[in-house]
């Protein structure tokens, strides 16, 4: 029986062409088959985000030994799903989004397009992770992710995760990372998100801005606490987000 390498399927929401994806498919590519669906141009804040209105093509980009990139117009859940569906010839044995310009630690698994990719991949029974640095800058410094990357990478394939678990990685910008700290999502909202501004032609227009608040700096367990002391941050994730602390409670309201 051919021993197969792992095949390895990643997307990202910063486009096929931005830095963090091509570095992470380069740190990537000794450990399996990489597969790349990513989409044609940025797609930042576009969460688990489907394209079920208008059409969605893909393009072959690059075809080498062991590494296939394709370009794709939908979300970057819909590259995920179009992949497994019209690409793909088995499962994936490990789906990966990012490396994300920007963090997604905190709330923001709510908003990132990067976790979006890592909880299609879980909700579709595959090991997934996402990972992103907290640098938004076109051509941020990876390089000091790329050994835990491959190993955090490596333990998912040789381990798996536990069904409905996917895990958010998260790297603090600076030249060498103290360590790994396993945490959990910090408590904390945006606030002032909108900027009023005037458009030439007189009417009225917001532009999306913000200041994130930590409400639990000091709380040593948190991603952000790990992001600011020089730590890369891994929160495990559940896609079920069922409350069932107040399951009970809800019953007794006799509705
Ligand atoms: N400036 C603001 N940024 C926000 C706000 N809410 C979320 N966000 C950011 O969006 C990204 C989306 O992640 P991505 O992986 O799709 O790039 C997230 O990381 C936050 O930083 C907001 O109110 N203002």
């Amino acid at each position: 029986m051919e021993n197969k390498k792992p095949l390895i399927l990643i997307s990202n929401d910063d486009g096929y062409q931005a830095k963090g994806i091509n570095e992470l498919i380069k740190y990537i590519r000794p450990l399996g088959e990489v597969v790349v669906m990513a989409p044609d141009s940025p797609r930042s804040g576009m969460a688990c985000a489907i394209t079920a209105d208008r059409p969605v093509k893909y393009t072959l980009i690059r075809k080498e030994p062991g590494l296939s990139v394709y370009k794709c117009s939908g979300t970057p859940t819909d590259c995920i799903k179009l992949a497994k569906y019209a690409v793909l010839d088995r499962q994936p044995d490990l789906v990966i989004g990012g490396i994300n310009h920007g963090d997604n630690a905190a709330v923001n698994v709510h908003y990132s397009g990067t976790m979006g990719v890592a909880i299609e991949g879980c909700l579709s029974g595959v090991p997934s992770i996402g990972f992103s640095i907290c640098d938004h800058h076109h051509d941020a410094d990876f390089e000091p992710t790329a050994e835990i990357i491959r190993k955090i990478t490596q333990k998912v394939i040789e381990n798996g995760l536990p069904q409905g678990i996917c895990l958010n990685v998260n790297f603090p910008v600076c030249p060498e990372i103290k360590g790994v700290k396993i945490c959990r999502q910090t408590v904390g909202q945006w606030t002032h998100e909108w900027a009023r501004r005037n458009h030439p032609n007189g009417s009225e227009y917001f532009w999306l801005t913000g200041d994130f608040e930590n409400h639990e700096p000091e709380e040593e367990d948190t991603d952000n606490w790990a992001l600011n002391n020089g730590y890369a941050a891994i929160t495990p994730t559940k896609v079920d987000v069922t409350a069932y602390e107040i399951i009970d409670e809800l019953k007794n309201w006799n509705l």
